[in-house]
């Protein structure tokens, strides 16, 4: 058994001197209904708090829920000083027309709707206007690059949509090729530096890749959006790994953006720590595209709170749900 251990608390290494999970809550000053512990690499469930005992060599993460996590519905999230309760934000490219887009806005209980500023008509009155359906003064708009291929592309829509409608919280997606829209993360991190020395908050889509993520935080990006799965194929969440390493190194939110095709893609998201999903085709596309809005609405809640949860550890073998202790 160890005396001191070190741990990773909200991202950051510390170390401490108690010998079990419950001894180190307590220790810490932590309340231990909004904790969740990651020993050994397995979630720990909450009710095995005090059974667990550190031995050398153990790894441990405690992810201090902050200001939320209860069932009462405070479990907010932050970014860039704008605070919001859903953790689900929506496209609005793809739709049959503005009312769909509208329509599933609402039922998606999203405040943020992502803007691609190039194709997206916010400013021409002449022509229909999605500010006309979904009001800016109700839902925070995020305009994004959309389209943009280099750093100076992104850089000057980023600008134009800061003139036009006053908005420095902006999402930035500079993409390397048009067949698999993958981002290019040296135009990325270029943009994301030019746009933070500018007093722009840029969230970033990029690459689920654990280390361009920690770049893109330190060259200024308030928000980490790693792919799921190619933009528009609906594959799911890829790769679990990468996308938990992005969580635990991150210390602002990390979305889930792109490649979610249903429901149980989003949730996965969410049990994975993530802070939100981002989604455009998965619903714009599907057959009944209100449903599902709402369909990830509540998926999104559900991963959460699987995730606040903390769930059952994993066994490799079965053991009874009935106990058979005192069965002859
Ligand atoms: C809406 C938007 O910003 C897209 O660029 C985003 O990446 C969504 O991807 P999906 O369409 O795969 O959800």
């Amino acid at each position: 058994m160890s005396d001191t251990t070190s741990i990773v608390l909200n991202g950051e290494s510390r170390t401490t001197s108690a010998s079990t999970i419950a001894a180190l809550v307590h220790d810490l000053g932590l309340v231990p209904e909004k904790v969740a512990v990651e020993h050994n690499g397995e979630i720990a469930p909450r009710s095995q708090l005090d059974a667990i005992v550190l031995a050398d060599g153990d790894t441990l993460e405690i992810v201090h829920f902050v200001g939320g996590g209860d069932h009462k519905g405070d479990d907010t999230w932050s970014v860039a000083g704008h605070t919001f309760r859903s953790r689900l934000i929506v496209g609005t490219g793809k739709y049959k027309d503005f009312a769909q887009n509208a329509a599933a806005l609402e039922a998606s209980g999203a405040e943020i709707v992502t803007v691609a500023v190039r194709r997206v008509n916010v400013s021409d009155p002449n022509q229909p206007m999605l500010t006309d359906f979904i009001d800016p003064k109700k839902v925070t708009y995020l305009p994004n690059t959309a389209g943009c291929f280099t750093a100076d592309e992104a850089v000057r829509t980023l600008r134009l949509a800061r003139e036009a409608g006053g908005w420095d919280l902006v999402k930035l997606e500079v993409l390397g090729e048009a067949k698999t829209l993958y981002p290019d993360m040296r135009e990325t991190l270029r943009a994301t530096e030019t746009l933070a020395n500018e007093g722009f908050h840029p969230m970033v889509y990029c690459a689920d890749d654990p280390i361009a993520a920690k770049q893109l935080e330190d060259a200024g990006a308030v928000a980490i959006m790693p792919l799921g799965a190619p933009i528009g194929s609906g594959l799911g969440i890829q790769n679990r790994v990468t996308i938990r390493l992005i969580v635990e190194g991150a210390s602002v939110p990390v979305l889930v953006d792109a490649g979610v095709g249903t429901a149980s893609d989003a949730a996965v998201g969410m049990e994975l720590g993530c802070d939100g999903i981002l989604m455009n085709t998965a619903i714009a596309e599907a057959k009944d595209p209100i449903r599902m809005a709402r369909a990830m609405k509540l998926a999104v809640q559900a991963g959460r709170d699987a995730y606040l949860a903390g769930r059952m550890a994993t066994r490799k073998y079965a053991d009874p749900s009935s106990p058979l202790a005192g069965l002859i």
